[in-house]
């Protein structure tokens, strides 16, 4: 698959889709001409600056105009996507549906399922994928090209294991927004002024993410070493292990992974 491939996303303005396609069109990976997105609606000014972005209602004719199909609608519209792709090379963003549910539904066996999350805004996502038996080592390096637009991207050995991501990463971003929701409620009911919470709590998780990415090692030498002062963070993480915090989160991953995986 070339280089020079034409991507069309269906979907393309939505959430994902419009991360993708501005990242693509941002970092020169794709030209404007080489990039068709499509919606039902059509709405949304999203490529704006890049004029020569193709924009259509009509699956079909995205399908025709190019050589490269991702979905990025949600899984409940899958059905209404409604596309015969020829065994072109189909990349689907979609939680729970599986390559052979995909496959069956575009027509094509040269399905990739890959699985971004929020932070593909700001191309800071983990954006692991699988692909079918039938996708080239030229379409794979390809898929790695385009899904790195948006962070990092990784081939898994195995859909078992993107089902494990959808869970673990694709979800991912919501788990520290969860956190930082209790830690501001906590600090509210303390009698802490809003934006003096919200600048604290913010600047405490994304310096301490930060800090972890910098030292690179297991987290839980973190956790250790702070432990180790045996003062207030001690005090502080000692209560949060014993309620069972690791508990509630490998329950939460667990039930979010079940949702990922259906009856597969
Ligand atoms: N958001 C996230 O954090 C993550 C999302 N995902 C997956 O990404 C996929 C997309 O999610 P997200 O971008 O958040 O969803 P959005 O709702 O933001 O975008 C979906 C887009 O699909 C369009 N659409 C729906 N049906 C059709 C159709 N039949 N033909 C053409 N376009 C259609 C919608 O536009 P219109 O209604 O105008 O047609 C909409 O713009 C989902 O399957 C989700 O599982 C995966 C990981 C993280
Ligand atoms: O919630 C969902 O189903 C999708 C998959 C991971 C994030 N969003």
């Amino acid at each position: 698959m070339s280089q020079d491939a034409v991507i069309g996303i269906v979907g393309g303005h939505g959430w994902m889709g419009r991360s993708l396609g501005i990242a693509l069109l941002e970092q020169g990976i794709v030209s404007a001409r080489q990039l068709v997105v499509s919606s039902r609606s059509g709405s949304g000014d999203a490529y704006r600056d890049w004029p020569d972005v193709r924009c259509v209602k009509d699956n079909q004719e995205l399908v025709d105009l190019t050589d490269v199909i991702v979905l990025s609608v949600r899984p409940q519209d899958l059905a209404s996507v409604n596309i015969a792709a020829h065994d072109k090379l189909v990349i689907s963003l979609l939680a729970m549906a599986s390559l052979q549910e995909i496959s069956g539904q575009v027509g094509s066996r040269r399905v990739v399922r890959a699985m971004p999350n929020a932070a593909a805004e700001i191309r800071r996502a983990y954006f692991p994928w699988h692909a079918s038996q039938q996708v080239s080592e030229a379409d794979r390096q390809l898929v790695q090209a385009l899904l790195e637009s948006c962070g990092k991207a990784r081939e898994l050995p195995t859909e078992r294991d993107l089902d494990y991501m959808t869970a673990l990463s694709g979800a991912g971003p919501a788990y520290p927004a969860l956190l930082a929701q209790s830690m501001l409620e906590h600090a509210r009911q303390m009698g802490i002024a809003d934006d003096i919470a919200l600048e604290a709590v913010m600047q405490t998780l994304v310096g301490g993410s930060l800090l972890l990415e910098r030292l690179g090692d297991d987290p839980g030498d973190m956790v250790e070493r702070l432990i180790s002062y045996d003062g207030t963070t001690a005090k502080g993480l000692r209560t949060m292990i014993d309620g069972g915090i690791e508990q509630i989160i490998h329950r939460g991953l667990a039930a979010a992974h079940q949702a990922a995986s259906g009856s597969r």
